[in-house]
């Protein structure tokens, strides 16, 4: 690797970053990591187990009731007490109902707080992301990690604290007072309670495989209806007819879907098939020994009817404590992808202690720039150039030759492998990337519109700018007619990527978004498209007004541009061929006039 003090890409954070970026983390989730979820809802979390433990010590008193009622009231005679006790019997679960309802509220509100607070995390550091992250990444996977696998763990984020929880002290309080009751019975129901626990293991590794692999399935399929039904795909799709052989790639992923979520729901119906034969298990075994101490009358019956009503809350809950370590390790692997995003580094990031970058004068220089977008092969080799204040520099090439790469750079959209970009002598990486962006406006090729108003669309170069300014702006960029022929003016809807509009139309409206940003230095790439020469001229006369008084660098498509340019840049396989004005290149006939000949000259003709 070329030395170039000390701004290479592959050594130090960058290298990190783009490992990390996008790929599979093989790093294992801790369970602390995500129990470090709830870290903001301490509160509501006590207040919510209280509720629960409440609700479950009041469960624990039926069957003591029945007892009484079995070995003392009936017996005795004491319709009193009967009465007394029938009541307590039809009054105690209403209570602890009333209290699961308000328990059950509180922990959906945390559950989809947690899940709320994972998406914005999400989201944040996927705007942090450099372009090169998107570039690599599908559009559909990244959707479908930020709301189909926030989803997927759902269940375990909105029951696993409490439950857990609440069943172990369900657990606990049950074996404690079948201990009281019966230390003999006690032991004979505790003693299956091993066997629960054989299946776990197994089925939580089986699950977490499963799931892991429907959400990676899941994600496919997001990315590739995202393409598909994407305007250029749809476009792509129909004028090549392939719908059916689309259908055909869809079915096999849907099919994939079907069947990872049926074996993943057979393996869950088997453990609780397990489960469920082991409770009958124990009844049985506390009526075979119980019964048999009431025949030999050191048992009452009573005693063995409560016994038997505890069993329930004992092996219930255990089944649902297990289930729970299942449902956490089913979990593990779309949380694994989740933390994936989250931990996520962007390669093009401030700087420790990076300044603003104060208002530009316009002198932007390239500094023996190389990129590289991988190990293998280099983009741009050793650019240098710079432009003066107001200057236009015009960067031409063969497709592939490295102009869009090269812009992207004044950007910071990607930073330089080797090499440093400079405005007005300060090496832009040391600087904020807001305060970067904030003075460059950058017009790309292929015009993007949200789908939202005109108007919407133009404030997204600057939020605050009055209708006044629009309109001005707009006037410049000579599409404000257009504008005020649509149905609604300025509040006129724009389709996904503005296909309401013309070519033309889209890139004058960029263009009237770039003048109402209104900065010192400009980054163009001149659309390719071939306009009608009304439009044509209107597009040109609309550039020009922009990059008067600016700096300008430009991919240039145009004659005009190029004629007008102060510097052309020859690029050829990333690097600077020849560099010159118009005239001296021409005279030099290397390969700018090659594509002077090939290109430009019949753009004029
Ligand atoms: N995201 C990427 N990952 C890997 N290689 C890339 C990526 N983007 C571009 N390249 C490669 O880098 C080289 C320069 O690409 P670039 O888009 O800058 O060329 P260009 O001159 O703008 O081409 P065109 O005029 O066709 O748009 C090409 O060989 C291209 O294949």
């Amino acid at each position: 690797m070329r030395d170039n003090g000390g701004s290479g890409r592959w050594d130090g954070g960058s290298k990190q970053a783009l490992q990390s970026r996008g790929k599979a983390s093989l790093k294992e989730v801790s369970i602390s990591r995500i129990y470090g979820l709830f870290r903001g809802y301490i509160w509501q979390l006590t207040a919510i187990i209280a509720l629960a433990l409440a609700a479950a010590l009041i469960g624990l008193i039926p069957p003591l009731v029945m007892k009484e009622i079995i070995d003392s009231a009936i017996p005795q005679g004491d319709k009193r007490m009967l009465t007394l006790m029938i009541g307590l019997l039809v009054l105690l679960p209403l209570l602890s109902g009333l209290l699961g309802v308000w328990q059950n509220h509180q922990n959906t509100k945390v559950g989809q707080g947690v899940m709320r607070d994972l998406r914005r995390t999400l989201f944040a550091n996927l705007q942090k992301q450099s372009m090169s992250f998107f570039t690599d990444a599908k559009s559909g996977e990244i959707i479908q990690r930020l709301t189909g696998d926030v989803q997927a763990v759902q269940n375990v984020v909105t029951t696993v604290v409490v439950s857990a929880v609440t069943q172990a002290v369900i657990v606990i309080t049950t074996v404690v007072i079948l201990f009281v009751l019966d230390w003999r019975l006690a032991i004979l129901s505790t003693i299956i309670l091993p066997l629960f626990i054989l299946p776990v293991r197994k089925v939580s590794q089986i699950r977490k495989r499963l799931r892991g692999e429907t959400q990676r399935v899941r994600g496919d399929m997001s990315a590739q209806l995202g393409e598909i039904f994407g305007v250029s795909g749809a476009l792509l799709t129909r004028i090549f007819q392939q719908e059916s052989k689309q259908e055909k790639d869809f079915d096999v992923l849907n099919q994939k879907v079907m069947d990872l979520e049926l074996r993943l729901n057979l393996v869950g119906r088997w453990f609780g098939m397990v489960l469920g034969i082991l409770g009958p298990l124990g009844t049985a075994l506390i009526y075979w020994y119980g019964g048999w101490n009431v025949v030999e009358g050191t048992m009452t019956i009573g005693a063995i009817v409560a016994f038997t009503a505890y069993l329930g809350r004992l092996y219930g809950p255990v089944g649902t404590l297990l289930n729970l370590q299942v449902e956490v390790a089913t979990a593990l692997g779309v949380f694994q992808r989740i933390f994936e995003y989250e931990d996520m580094q962007p390669d093009v990031a401030n700087v420790p202690g990076a300044q603003k970058l104060p208002p530009a004068r316009g002198n932007v220089a390239f500094q023996h720039v190389s990129y590289a977008y991988n190990k293998e092969k280099y983009a741009l080799h050793n650019i240098s150039f710079s432009a003066l204040p107001g200057e236009v520099v015009a960067i031409v090439g063969p497709s592939g030759a490295g102009k869009s790469t090269l812009i992207g750079m004044l950007a910071r959209l990607y930073d330089p492998t080797e090499g440093a970009v400079t405005i007005d002598g300060q090496n832009i990486k040391d600087v904020t990337l807001s305060s970067l962006r904030d003075q460059i406006a950058f017009v790309t090729q292929e015009s993007f519109l949200f789908h939202a108003s005109v108007r919407d669309n133009l404030r997204f170069a600057r939020m605050d700018a009055t209708d006044e300014e629009l309109e001005s702006a707009c006037r410049q960029a000579y599409i404000h007619e257009a504008i005020a022929a649509m149905p609604q003016g300025y509040g006129t809807m724009v389709g996904e990527r503005g296909h309401r509009l013309s070519g033309g139309e889209r890139q004058r409206l960029a263009i009237a978004r770039a003048i109402l940003k209104n900065p010192r230095i400009l980054v163009l790439d001149e659309a390719t498209s071939h306009l009608d020469s009304e439009s044509e001229s209107y597009v040109q006369a609309a550039l020009d007004e922009l990059m008067r008084g600016r700096t300008t660098l430009v991919i240039a498509h145009r004659l005009s541009t190029i004629l007008t340019a102060d510097r052309i840049i020859v690029l050829e396989a990333g690097r600077v061929a020849e560099s010159g004005r118009h005239a001296e290149l021409l005279q030099h006939d290397g390969l700018y006039a090659r594509l002077y000949r090939t290109q430009f000259e019949k753009v004029m003709a």
